[in-house]
């Protein structure tokens, strides 16, 4: 089986590489060897490597600039997901989507029960809405897809389109001696990329049923519980004040509830053994952050 990852080099696509299959024959694509937007790079590179799947990764998702960049937040999270799905159309290939918790409004908090697959998206930012827009493009005009959503990633590479992860950032601060403020009113699943990576090999080996899958670590938290458990499995002694999101103000309106959990039979260990996991093994390089 031929597999191409589109987002090679960054902090999934890093670990989708790092997890693959002994089997599977896969070629690494980064921003410099294709650029999803660009229909003539799209078809001229994957066309020559006809590929059995297609793995994207790609994104622009710095949620506060897609604010003010919508735009370019609809020509990579859908325009180009749209080349993606007719690259895909003409060779007949599957295409692995990734998407994103922020898909869904929040409103569920009401309840205190995660979002399934069965639930229905109706996102509240510009993030949320072109990526809502290029999983429907996936799954109203392709047949052979996965539209996998993850949520709160973390993983050793730090996502290049954001600078890092919340996990790095928190240690950095902390360690600057910065104070942390963290909002305590905001509940998702964090996610290690690792798992998240391992999940989707198994989707596509095991030939699951085409569809939507949400894909992240067992439980949720709220962004405050993570950073005190980032500080305690890092040894890291610093405090951190608990504040509402009403008190940390962000240009890009929050989903104040998006835990996932999916009803089609995938469950990842819980976040907090992958979390400690994660952080023993990065802990050598911590001192550099
Ligand atoms: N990070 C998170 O917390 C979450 C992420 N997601 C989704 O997961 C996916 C992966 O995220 P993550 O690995 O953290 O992100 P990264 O930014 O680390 O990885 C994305 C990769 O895609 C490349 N890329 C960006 N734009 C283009 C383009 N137009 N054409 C080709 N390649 C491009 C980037 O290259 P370069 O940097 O050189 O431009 C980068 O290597 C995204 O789809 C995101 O929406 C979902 C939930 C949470
Ligand atoms: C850095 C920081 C963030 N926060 C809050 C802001 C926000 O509500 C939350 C997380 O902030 P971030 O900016 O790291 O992440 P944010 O952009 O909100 O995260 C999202 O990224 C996109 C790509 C996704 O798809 C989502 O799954 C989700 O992970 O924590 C604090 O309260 N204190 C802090 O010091």
């Amino acid at each position: 089986m031929k597999v191409v990852v589109i987002g090679a080099s960054g902090q999934l696509g890093q670990d989708i590489v790092n997890a693959k299959p002994g089997l599977v024959k896969l070629v690494g694509l980064t921003h410099s060897d294709i650029e999803i937007t660009d229909k003539d790079s799209v078809f001229s590179v994957l066309t020559s490597l006809e590929p059995d799947v297609i793995i994207n990764t790609a994104a622009f998702h710095k949620t506060d600039l897609c604010e003010d960049e919508p735009e370019k937040a609809f020509f990579i999270n859908a325009v180009g997901v749209k080349n993606l799905v007719e690259v895909c159309k003409s060779m007949d290939s599957i295409l692995v989507h990734i998407s994103t918790d922020y898909v869904f409004d929040g409103a569920k908090i009401t309840e205190k029960e995660p979002y399934t697959e069965e639930d229905l998206p109706n996102p509240i930012n510009i993030y949320g809405i072109s990526k809502y827009a290029g999983e429907l493009i996936v799954k109203n005009y392709l047949d052979k897809y996965y539209i996998v959503r993850v949520a709160s990633l973390y993983g050793k590479a730090g996502a290049s389109g954001k600078g890092g992860n919340f996990v790095y950032t928190i240690l950095k601060k902390a360690k600057a001696g910065e104070p942390l403020r963290v909002v305590d009113d905001i509940f998702m699943s964090p996610t290690y990329t690792l798992d998240a990576a391992r999940e989707i090999w198994k989707l596509i080996l095991e030939e699951r049923p085409f569809g939507t899958y949400h894909v992240t670590n067992l439980g949720y938290c709220s962004w405050y519980e993570f950073a005190k458990k980032i500080l305690e499995y890092a040894g890291v002694d610093a405090s951190i004040e608990p504040v509402k999101h009403t008190e940390f103000k962000t240009k890009a309106k929050r989903p104040l509830w998006s835990p996932l959990k999916s009803v089609k039979g995938i469950e990842l260990r819980p976040w907090e053994e992958a979390l400690k996991e994660f952080i023993g093994g990065v802990s050598t390089q911590l001192w550099k952050l």
